[in-house]
């Protein structure tokens, strides 16, 4: 049971604005072996299999349905296949509930210095050791499997931005035939699936192509990609004007990396469903506190005898048992114990905020409302 609470002011005008033009949002449950995701969902990020500072019993109690792991890291270390010896990464890492894992190439582009693109797929050397890697449609998948995920992620080229017209069109075809190869290799089993992501930067057509492409594959769920790469919130906003609508009604929609509430709201009310993003739990570790008076960053030497809660009313333990002079003196000494409270509130913060949409969607209440 959690209060509903204020959202400040910024992200009241963009519920304003895009409530007046858009009634796409919807909220649903995405029924999965490992049990129910409700949507719209947000999904703390656990990169290496653990969500950073957090134990997955906590991060269950935040009123996460759903956590991402990724293929890169764990294929690098400890190796997918040991993962798989061990019992998959579920059992690994003690979390029973759906898990999501990306498909890699995001973050090989992002991570590992030497690389080549080739059609058969990215050659990389690890960024831990240097060693030589390949992932490929066909290696992504087969790890994603090794691993156990319930969510599968097709291997895609996720296209810079900015990118002339003729970039962003060889990029998304080159992701068009790996996504052919990915469900290819897709052992598909009850209550498991895979999302196609779908490309083409800022440009309609490219993007439309990109959807007829992936839809031809008739995935699980399919994941608008390319997108929070630096274009900023209007030009993403611009593109989910039109994107969402090029996909099946009845299928999850993913927007990857995003984001802030504010952009989370804004793509909420244009039809997407599922979110992730490293901002609660970084900018947590970091300092900094999502709370409905705005951003707080405990740092600031105003907190340092500040006897009040983050949010008086929030049930995190950060919130119920100790006060913002505490966290600002956790965090200036970089106790572990700052960075896990921290963490704590910001995903309590966000599934909140989750929930609180949720309802008012299936009240069939005005987004404006929730203030
Ligand atoms: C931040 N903006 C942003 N992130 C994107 C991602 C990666 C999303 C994954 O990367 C991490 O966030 C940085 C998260 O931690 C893991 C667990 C790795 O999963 C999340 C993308 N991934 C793929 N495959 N394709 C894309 O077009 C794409 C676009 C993105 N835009
Ligand atoms: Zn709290």
């Amino acid at each position: 049971e959690v209060s509903i609470t204020k959202f400040p002011a910024d992200e009241r005008k963009i519920i304003a604005k895009a409530h007046d033009k858009y009634k796409k949002a919807r909220a649903g449950i995405i029924n999965t072996r490992h049990g129910q995701i409700h949507t719209p969902a947000f999904m703390p990020v656990g990169t290496k299999g653990t969500v950073k500072a957090m134990l997955p019993e906590s991060v269950q109690t935040t009123g996460a349905d759903i956590i991402l792991g990724n293929t890169y890291h764990l294929m690098l270390q400890p190796g997918a296949k040991r993962v798989f010896k061990l019992g998959g990464l579920h059992k690994f890492m003690n979390w029973s509930k759906p898990l999501l894992t990306d498909s890699g190439g995001f973050q090989v582009m992002s991570l590992s210095k030497l690389r080549k693109i080739t059609e058969e797929g990215v050659i990389f050397n690890s960024h831990i050791d240097g060693s030589k890697f390949m992932l490929s449609p066909e290696s992504s998948t087969e790890i994603q499997y090794l691993l156990g995920s319930t969510i599968t992620m097709a291997f895609d080229e996720c296209t810079p931005y900015p990118s002339t017209y003729e970039q962003a069109k060889s990029s998304m075809e080159l992701t068009s035939r790996w996504a052919k190869r990915s469900r290819k290799a897709f052992y598909s089993r009850d209550g498991y699936g895979q999302f196609g992501i779908i490309q083409g930067s800022i440009y309609n057509d490219l993007r439309l192509k990109s959807a007829l492409d992936l839809i031809e594959l008739d995935f699980e769920g399919y994941a608008i990609g390319g997108l929070a790469v630096g274009e900023g919130q209007e030009l993403m906003f611009k593109v989910l004007d039109y994107a969402p609508d090029l996909l099946p009604i009845n299928k999850p929609r993913y927007l990857m990396g995003v984001g802030k509430p504010a952009d989370i709201i804004g793509a909420v009310q244009r039809g997407i469903d599922m979110f992730d993003c490293v901002i609660p739990t970084r900018s947590g570790r970091n300092g900094q506190a999502f709370t409905k008076y705005g951003v707080v960053n405990i740092r600031n030497s105003k907190y340092k005898e500040d006897n009040t809660p983050l949010e008086e009313d929030c049930l995190c333990p950060a919130c119920k048992n100790y006060t913002k002079a505490y966290l600002h003196y956790l965090v200036k000494v970089k106790e572990i114990l700052g960075a896990m409270l921290m963490t704590w509130h910001n995903l309590m913060y966000f599934q909140k905020l989750m929930l609180r949409i949720r309802e008012y969607i299936a009240q069939g209440k005005d987004f404006d409302f929730i203030s």
